[in-house]
């Protein structure tokens, strides 16, 4: 039971688009321990998908670091990151669809996904055990067209932990599903996490979902913009010595504002010079 750490250190990742760059992370540093489950959140746009695509190995970084567990994958050999991605690192992109093969059995799915780890020398479990721990026995061996959208949500999961990866990330799991199957689907990512201790990072925009994750990271301007702990909201101070506001206090102190910061006692103060 060994779930991979995560660390990146000053990340920045600028998109070459024709006439103009697009700067979608400008020095992220984040560290998540391994076995923790955390949501990312953020404004659409914020940077949360390029980051997962970085933890991934699926691009590489303009700048700074990614290590997932003892592997830099930010530096590793695209056959290095092929086997990390066959064993360790389980990815989930946004959209049942996208992580399965149509017109076969969500059985089927888990096999196909593990022939790269069985071929890497990978102790591998059995598809029907793998999709009774995600909920979907009476399934595994049923058309895909026949199952729920949560179903198929299901079985992109059992997909995504067919190698027993230490890591897990899932972009928007719970997106575009009632109530009962986000449920379900969160119930599925927080057995594999609590049972088979595997790091989960999970982007959503569902504030139940970010409510019942123990730990939430805020994606801002490619920034991290603050982070939840058991639904308090914290600012979180960059490597660097800089303290993004919070979005609230972000619309009472415009560019340009002086503040003072005053060591109070125990505490600290912040307060705003007056023009
Ligand atoms: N392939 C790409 N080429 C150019 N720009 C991109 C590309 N992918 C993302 N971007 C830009 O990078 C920035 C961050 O995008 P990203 O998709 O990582 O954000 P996000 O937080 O995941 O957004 P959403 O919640 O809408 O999925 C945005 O300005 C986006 O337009």
């Amino acid at each position: 039971m060994r779930g991979l750490a995560i660390r990146t250190r000053g990340l920045v990742h600028i998109y070459h688009v024709k006439e103009h760059d697009v700067a979608a992370l400008s020095g992220v540093d984040l560290d998540v321990a391994g076995g923790e489950m955390i949501g990312l959140l953020g404004p659409s746009g914020s940077g949360k998908s390029t980051l997962m695509s970085l933890l991934s190995g699926v691009l590489r970084p303009s700048a700074g670091k990614v290590f997932v567990g003892d592997t830099e994958v930010s530096a590793a050999p695209p056959r290095d990151l092929d086997r990390l991605r066959a064993t360790e690192i389980g990815l989930m992109l946004q959209g049942a669809g996208r992580n399965l093969l149509p017109n076969t059995t969500p059985a089927d799915n888990v096999r196909f996904a593990q022939h790269p780890a069985r071929r890497a020398g990978r102790q591998l479990t059995d598809p029907g055990e793998l999709l009774a721990e995600v909920g979907l026995a009476e399934h595994a061996d049923r058309p895909l067209s026949e199952l729920t959208p949560g179903g198929l949500q299901l079985a992109a999961i059992a997909v995504a932990i067919s190698s027993r990866p230490g890591l897990l990330l899932c972009d928007e799991p719970t997106s575009q599903l009632d109530h009962e199957a986000r449920d379900q689907v969160l119930a599925a990512l927080a057995k594999v996490n609590r049972v088979y201790g595997t790091t989960v990072v999970l982007v959503t925009h569902d504030p139940h979902v970010a409510k019942v994750l123990p730990r939430t990271v805020t994606i801002r301007d490619g920034r991290i913009g603050g982070e939840g702990r058991s639904g308090e909201e914290y600012a979180v101070v960059t490597a660097d010595g800089f303290l993004p506001l919070p979005g609230h206090a972000r619309d009472r102190l415009p560019p340009g504002t002086l503040v003072r910061l005053h060591e109070v006692d125990d505490h600290f103060e912040l307060r705003v010079e007056e023009p």
